[in-house]
């Protein structure tokens, strides 16, 4: 079997069991850790998800973000390019529908999106990273296809890409495929890596 496929399977897994109040209280140091970065307090497009899985929740982030008055925007399934990604604003209270995997999103109205390129920092689920910032993710290539355009930049990069997980998330090394999008750092309820 393909190990990386059981290393997802298996990562899923364990992030799924922890409990109640250890989500509450990661998801509460987790959102202490990103807030006290620069390159958080001084993005003003900042783009989030939604928790799904068993992924560490970024609401508290949200809420604190769009107080701060930055626009918040979550990730939609792009209609047309396949598995690819486009950013909707969001606010706390406007409806959410499920997509194709339930994960639950934003309908995207014309005036709301926004081109990855175009955000300041970009908040990634993840199943597992190590701590040169490579990412695994869900498998769907959704993020890596959506920011693909960064490899042939060479001076302005675009959006931070800042990876959100557990620490059980952490593995000592990930094999990285050449497609995918290295993060620039990756925040934990302990700990932030800096790329
Ligand atoms: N919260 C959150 N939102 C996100 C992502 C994410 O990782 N987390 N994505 C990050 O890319 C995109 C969605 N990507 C996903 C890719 C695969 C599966 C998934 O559950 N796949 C099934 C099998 C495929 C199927 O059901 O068709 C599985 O692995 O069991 C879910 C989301 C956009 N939104
Ligand atoms: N830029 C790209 N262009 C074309 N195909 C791509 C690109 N990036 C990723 N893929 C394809 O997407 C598939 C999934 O990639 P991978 O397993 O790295 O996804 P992932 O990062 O875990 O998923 P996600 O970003 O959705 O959480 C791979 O088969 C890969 O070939």
């Amino acid at each position: 079997m393909n190990p990386s496929l059981d290393q997802r399977r298996r990562i899923r897994a364990r992030r799924r069991k922890l409990d109640p109040a250890y989500r509450r209280a990661a998801a509460t140091a987790a959102c202490k850790q990103l807030l006290s970065l620069n390159r958080f307090q001084s993005a003003r497009r900042v783009a989030l998800y939604l928790a799904a899985d068993g992924e560490l929740d970024p609401l508290p982030v949200l809420r604190k973000a769009c107080a701060m008055g930055k626009h918040c925007y979550l990730p939609v399934l792009h209609p047309v390019r396949e598995q690819s990604l486009w950013f909707v604003r969001w606010q706390p209270g406007e409806a959410l529908h499920p997509n194709r995997y339930g994960i639950a999103e934003p309908r995207w109205k014309p005036q709301g999106l926004v081109k990855p390129w175009a955000l300041d920092l970009v908040l990634m689920p993840l199943v597992a990273f190590d701590e040169q910032g490579n990412r695994m993710g869900m498998g769907g290539g959704y993020y890596d296809r959506s920011f693909a355009w960064r490899f042939h930049r060479h001076f302005w990069k675009g959006p931070e890409l800042v990876g959100y997980a557990y620490e059980l998330q952490k593995l000592t090394r990930i094999r990285a495929s050449k497609w995918d999008v290295p993060m620039d750092a990756i925040v934990t309820e302990s700990t932030v890596y800096m790329g």
